[in-house]
């Protein structure tokens, strides 16, 4: 049998929507910005998986100039606790801010959150802080911040759960009430205040909306799923093709593997064909649970590369993507209308 070879790129970037920047999204980041002058620090959360993509150039440029600490979230979902490739892989996160404290973080390790509670602490306890401290959670949809608050809540003063989470993106549509995560005997505790996740405007390219897309930054009915279950294919086969041979043998194909996929595990329409969209968006969460395959979407090697470029640094700024937005808007119906 010939040697299966995985696609080197992927082909299929056509008809792919590139905003989903809601009214409450626009409405969050307005708030966000004229609350700073009580907020102490900002959490910036990222998606461990899309560590380059699922930054939101608009925080940079709203909250850039607040004290800062940068979490990635989803770390399990990422790659091998422990081994030298995560290692690897947080090193070079690290060299890419600096000037920011940067934290990685698994909804299951309590010690990573720990790790949170400590900076909080010694610089909350700094002898200049006599009073409360407010943190400021914020990130895309669905990047986990209402998660990590009640990790960091239950790490840090033991209490269960305050915050709503779910597996779609749009649980926190509003500025949360303040939740204590550090009791000082002084009186002056630290608190945080989720936020709704903000998205884009506009985003430049079709691969980056694909891989917000696969990690739950978008709702799951504004991509075909069947396109996002290819994209995944193409990722899944560069890393291990294996990942799947419960339904097929390696492939470029998704079609058959999603029609193997759907007769094996039941997701049949009316007369016994394979529902389609239901088997891609069940193929897409067992990736997001970690059964597929734990891996980056985004390549640090390949952003190490721009970074080094001058060129290639300027990204879109806020004003540039809000009047691109809308020029998009101009040209034709706006794909978040109708959500
Ligand atoms: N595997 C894994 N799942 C996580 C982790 N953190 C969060 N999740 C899951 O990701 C989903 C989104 O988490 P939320 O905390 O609701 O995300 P959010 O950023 O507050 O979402 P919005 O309110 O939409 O902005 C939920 O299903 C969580 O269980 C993590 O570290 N590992």
């Amino acid at each position: 049998m010939a040697q299966f070879v995985p696609r080197s790129v992927f082909p299929h970037y056509g008809a792919i929507p590139r905003s989903y920047f809601l009214g409450h999204h626009r409405a969050g980041l307005t708030k966000m910005k004229n609350m700073l002058a009580s907020i102490d620090y900002i959490v910036e959360c990222r998606d461990y998986r899309a560590p380059v993509t699922s930054i939101n150039p608009m925080f940079e440029e709203a909250l850039g100039k607040m004290r800062r600490l940068i979490v990635y979230t989803k770390r399990d979902l990422g790659g091998i606790p422990k081994s030298s490739a995560q290692k690897q892989t947080e090193r070079k996160l690290q060299s890419f801010d600096p000037k920011s404290a940067v934290f990685f973080t698994s909804s299951s390790s309590r010690q990573d959150v720990s790790q949170i509670i400590n900076h909080l602490r010694n610089d909350a306890e700094a002898p200049d802080k006599l009073v409360s401290c407010r943190v400021l959670v914020v990130g895309m949809p669905n990047v986990g911040k209402s998660t990590l608050i009640n990790n960091l809540r239950n790490a840090g003063v033991g209490k269960a759960k305050a915050l709503k989470t779910g597996q779609q993106p749009g649980i926190t549509r509003k500025i949360a009430t303040q939740v204590k995560i550090i009791e000082r005997e002084s009186g002056s505790h630290v608190y945080v205040l989720d936020t709704p996740g903000v998205f884009m405007p506009y985003v430049p390219e079709a691969e980056s909306m694909l891989k917000l897309a696969l990690c739950g930054c978008v709702k799951d009915n504004v991509i075909s799923p069947v396109t996002l279950v290819d994209y995944l294919l193409y990722h899944i086969n560069l890393h291990d093709p294996q990942v799947y041979k419960r339904w097929s043998e390696p492939t470029n194909e998704v079609v058959p593997l999603l029609e193997s996929f759907a007769r094996q595990t039941g997701l049949l329409s009316k007369g016994g064909v394979p529902n389609m969209d239901g088997a891609a968006i069940h193929f897409i969460q067992k990736w997001r649970q970690g059964e597929l395959g734990r891996f980056l979407v985004d390549n640090l090697e390949a952003e190490e590369r721009r970074r080094e470029d001058p060129e290639q640094v300027s990204r879109l700024s806020m004003t540039q993507a809000l009047k691109v937005e809308r020029v998009t808007r101009k040209n034709r119906p706006d794909v978040t209308s109708s959500l």
